[in-house]
């Protein structure tokens, strides 16, 4: 009997694409029987095709209705993710709402999210306001929309009342908590979930005193991304050792990343965590993304064949899924969890060596 074959089509923004669709991906996609298709923007997603599954990463409601109109033409394509879903995450608030949502029993950590509030009106915006909002300096203004621009990435450390004039809304104010200048960044790939470490901003002296010395605000841009040369240049980090930070305990890391699977009904993000220092081991989770750098995660080429593979098997058994379009039709769509994880899935090509396996947990 002829293989079965599964076409996959991309439609990822260049930058993207170039880290993500490497060739060894590609490569050991196709010995697992799935083709990796980029999906030419410059034509209908309609005319192209057919394929079993589209992934992609783009903005835009016309982006959208591409892929609304693909689920009615093609039942059975899988949409990974539902633009519905995505879209959650686009908003600082309602991203951060789903963490609160879920519920974690664990003996030795607890979880939440950090004390924070919208603000649209820079005028309001005062000392008395953020205490009024149960918030103390320093805080972290950070744009309410995360839509993947630069613009969005641009946060402010405001460290006393003068910093507030900086402020530029919609922004989002969020209490600036001490975490030891480290940040477990925790992918998730459907059933996958891979926890590392990074650098984070460092630790702020809170004392009345020492913020009145600091200058005003800080501004910074995705700190946990920077490389390692630039921060070898400050002192601050030449004195710390990312390997002395503990992990957290992995069950309690599994139970937030199935929580969050559930709640947001999303099979590829990562969230970023941080354990608050007054507390011991309590962790909060400050943001979540949509389909992250993921080319950054160990082996990430074997993890995500294997996820391709155990999503696009379950489908052909009759996975299914409806919602509603913006075109007021039904439209069946792949909504991350529904049936998917219930059942045992068989590893495909190149599982996961032995050592890997053992760093990293399956929920
Ligand atoms: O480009 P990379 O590999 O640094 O990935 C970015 C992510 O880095 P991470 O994997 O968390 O270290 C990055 O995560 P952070 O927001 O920096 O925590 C975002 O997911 C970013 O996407 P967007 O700009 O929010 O749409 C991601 O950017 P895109 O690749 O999706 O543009
Ligand atoms: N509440 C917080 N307390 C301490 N540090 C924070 C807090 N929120 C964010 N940070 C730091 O700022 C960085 C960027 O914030 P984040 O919300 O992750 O935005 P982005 O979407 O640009 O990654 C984090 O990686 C972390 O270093
Ligand atoms: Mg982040
Ligand atoms: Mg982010």
């Amino acid at each position: 009997m002829a293989e079965r074959r599964f076409g996959v089509g991309y439609a990822l923004a260049p930058k993207k694409q170039a880290s993500f669709i490497q060739v060894s991906l590609v490569n050991l996609a196709k010995e697992g029987g799935i083709d990796l298709v980029k999906i030419d923007m410059d034509k209908p997603l309609i005319e192209q095709g057919p394929f079993d599954c589209v992934l992609h990463k783009l903005y835009g409601e016309g982006w959208k209705r591409q892929l609304e109109e693909y689920a009615l033409k093609y039942p059975n394509v899988l949409i990974i993710d539902s633009p519905e879903a995505i879209e959650r995450l686009h908003n600082r608030i309602s991203m951060l709402q789903v963490a609160t949502e879920l519920e974690i029993k664990c003996d030795s950590a607890s979880f939440g999210i950090p004390k924070q509030t919208v603000v649209y009106d820079a005028k309001i915006v005062s000392a008395s306001y953020l205490e009024s909002e149960g918030l103390k300096f320093p805080v972290i203004a950070k744009p309410l929309v995360a839509d993947g621009s630069a613009k969005s990435h641009k946060m402010l450390l405001v460290f006393n009342k003068d910093g507030l004039s900086k402020l530029k809304p919609p922004i989002v104010l969020q209490e600036f908590v001490n975490h030891g200048a480290v940040i477990f960044k925790v992918y998730v790939v459907g059933d996958y979930v891979k926890c590392v470490k990074r650098k984070s901003l460092p630790d702020v002296n809170a004392t009345e005193e020492n913020l009145g010395k600091l200058e005003s605000y800080m501004s910074f841009s995705q700190v946990s991304n920077l490389n390692t040369c630039e921060k070898n240049d400050d002192k601050y980090y030449k004195l710390m050792n990312l390997d002395d930070a503990e992990l957290p305990p992995l069950i309690f890391l599994t139970d937030i990343a199935r929580g969050l699977r559930r709640a947001t009904k999303l099979y590829l993000f990562n969230f970023d965590l941080i354990r608050d220092n007054r507390v011991g081991n309590r962790y909060l989770v400050i943001d979540i993304n949509y389909f992250p750098g993921y080319a950054k995660m160990p082996n990430y080429e074997c993890v995500m064949t294997d996820f391709f593979w155990d999503v696009l098997n379950k489908n052909d058994k009759g996975f299914e899924s409806l919602q509603k379009g913006s075109c007021g039709k039904e439209v069946r769509m792949l909504v991350g969890n529904k049936g998917y994880g219930e059942e045992e899935a068989t590893l495909p090509v190149s599982p996961l060596k032995r050592e890997e396996k053992e760093n990293t947990i399956q929920v």
